[in-house]
């Protein structure tokens, strides 16, 4: 199938994303997704069954979407002008952001899924972050469970240029979805959704959750600790090695987050030092040897460009108004441009 046909029947089952809020519809759209991407995959072309598949389906969202008349907060990318013309091109920015120092960080205790808050220096360094990229596109954030990741992003989110709102999205029972929904498009048009997935928490660290590092360290021996730190398939006691992190993280990231990127949204991940490796693992191709060294600082934004199914790395906006990241590419030089002409 050529890229093009691809994208475009991605783009028109994406174009009814609030229709998302409804079970039932989302499944439906997602299996699409899936026998789609497939197709592409197998380089065989859209086949006969995908093909009319997606029309029919098209044509019942389609219908759906004139029925109803209330405006969900998972929409559609940003509709500024800006925003269309940089999606024109499939083309799509991923930010990895591992979340700012939390109160277990500057205490130095194994955190894993306990569920701890920023410290006052974390708090500085979600916000620094948010100006380091408050110039690249952000049309969906997806945060871990926890809310560490959570407050970062929303921290973060505070200072873009775009002055969007990031708006979480209720999916945990039928009335929190119906009792958070917005009535009116243009708050809907002026908010980002915010997609929070359990499968994007930190590695469970096991019996050595809440533990010092370097008492344990002191205890165990220093190899061991290194080893159930940073070795890619030995679990610390009772918890999850990073193989076992990666089977959730990033079959997470390819079924919900990679089709968002086809579709050309710009997504901003935040997350933890360990998913976030397993992911950085996933997109650079990186072996189980290789990642042993890759260690990720609190709070600091990694930029990646998606085009053509593949993943550049571009590295980590240094400034608010570093040069270099908007060089990388005409559609974020564009992107920064528009914003630049707005707020002048
Ligand atoms: O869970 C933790 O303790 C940290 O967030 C990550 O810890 P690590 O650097 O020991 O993997």
């Amino acid at each position: 199938m050529a890229a093009e046909v691809y994208y475009q029947a991605i783009g028109t089952l994406q174009s009814h994303s609030y229709l998302d809020n409804f079970n039932h519809h989302q499944k439906h759209k997602s299996n699409l997704v899936r026998l789609v991407t497939r197709d592409f995959i197998s380089g065989n072309g859209l086949s006969r069954r995908s093909s009319s598949s997606v029309q029919r389906n098209c044509a019942v969202i389609q219908s759906l979407a004139f029925q109803t008349s209330v405006v969900d907060p998972v929409l559609s990318p940003s509709r500024s002008n800006a925003g269309d013309n940089y999606k024109k091109s499939n083309e799509a920015a991923l930010i990895l952001i591992r979340h700012g120092e939390s109160l277990w960080n500057e205490k130095n205790l194994f955190t894993g899924c306990v569920d701890v808050p920023l410290s006052k220096k974390g708090i500085d360094e979600a916000i620094e972050a948010g100006k380091r990229i408050s110039s690249i596109p952000v049309d969906v954030i997806f945060t871990s469970a926890l809310i560490r990741a959570q407050m970062t992003a929303m921290l973060a989110m505070t200072q873009h240029r775009h002055g969007k709102v990031p708006i979480i999205l209720h999916n945990e029972s039928e009335r929190a979805r119906s009792w958070s929904q917005v009535f009116s498009e243009d708050t809907t048009k002026q908010s980002i959704p915010v997609i929070a997935a359990w499968q994007l928490n930190e590695r469970m660290y096991g019996e050595l959750q809440g533990l010092n590092k370097q008492e344990t360290a002191d205890r165990y021996g220093k190899e061991q600790v290194h080893e159930w730190r940073r070795s890619y398939d030995i679990p610390p006691p009772n918890g999850e090695s990073l193989e076992m992190c990666a089977q959730r993280a990033v079959a997470y990231f390819r079924d919900e987050i990679e089709p968002q990127l086809l579709a050309g949204k710009n997504v901003m991940i935040s997350a933890h030092g360990n998913s976030l490796r397993s992911i950085i693992m996933y997109l650079d191709k990186l072996t189980s040897q290789e990642v042993i060294s890759l260690e990720l600082s609190t709070g600091i934004p990694m930029l990646y460009i998606f085009k053509e199914g593949r993943f550049i790395r571009r590295g980590s906006p240094i400034g608010p108004s570093e040069a270099g990241v908007y060089a990388y590419t005409r559609r974020l030089a564009l992107y920064k441009q528009k914003l630049d002409d707005m707020f002048q």
